[in-house]
């Protein structure tokens, strides 16, 4: 009799966000039914971590969804703003989260988690700040309002113990100059998201988009 198959082992627990794929496609739903194709079509074209932004009322429906259905997938909150959203996306089987700035008590939430968390900053203080505080990774944004490749390059000089996950206007075109950054350890956006497409439910073009960022970073990228 053939021995049986495997039993499908879940994906390790990422240790750091910055290190789960080089692009992270970061998700606004406004159908929790939608989470999971589109998860799914992220997933064959090669982009495993996918943050789910708490923007809209069925987010944290849309990643107990995915973290049940797309074994593939390593989903995470965004957009979280207070200890309450970090709890309720943790139960829900967020394994990261990521905010676009952060206080001291969401820091302390996001510490006892027990989930890799990258809180959000746009200034050297705050960088010092977090720093200060233990964390050595952390979300910039709005990446590119906020001085994109050329205030990152700068910000490695006096603080090259801090790495970014670049996040905000970024594009196809500028993922690359970013990856290549010593200090950037991924890059999150949602052009490969695009609204459109999730409206119409063509998650086809969401693959062939997703092929094409996860591609970005295939070149000889040393991380
Ligand atoms: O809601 C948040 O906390 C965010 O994280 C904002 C996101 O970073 C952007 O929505 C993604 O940026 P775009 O690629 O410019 O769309």
């Amino acid at each position: 009799m053939p021995a049986p198959p495997p039993a499908a082992r879940p994906t390790p627990a990422p240790s750091s966000v910055l290190d789960l794929a080089p692009v992270v496609p970061v998700v606004v739903l406004r159908d929790a039914g939608d989470a999971v194709p589109l998860a799914r079509a992220l997933v064959a074209g090669g982009l495993p971590a996918i943050e789910v932004a708490l923007r809209t009322p069925p987010a944290t429906a849309a990643i107990r969804a995915v973290a049940e259905a797309v074994p593939g997938a390593v989903v995470g909150a965004g957009t979280v703003l207070t200890p309450g959203q970090v709890a309720d996306s943790v139960a829900a089987g967020a394994r990261f989260l990521v905010s676009p700035g952060w206080t001291d008590v969401l820091l302390e939430a996001m510490r006892v988690s027990g989930v890799p968390f990258l809180p959000g900053v746009s200034t050297a203080s705050e960088v010092v700040a977090l720093l200060e505080r233990g964390v050595r990774e952390m979300k910039f944004f709005p990446a590119h309002a906020a001085g994109g490749t050329a205030y990152l390059r700068s910000l490695a000089g006096p603080l090259p113990q801090a790495r970014f996950c670049p996040t905000g206007g970024i594009t196809a075109a500028s993922a690359p100059d970013y990856l290549a950054l010593p200090n950037v350890g991924c890059v999150g956006g949602s052009w490969m998201v695009p609204a459109d497409a999730v409206a119409g439910r063509d998650w086809a073009r969401v693959e062939r988009l997703a092929r094409e960022a996860a591609g970005l970073s295939a070149g000889g990228r040393c991380r």
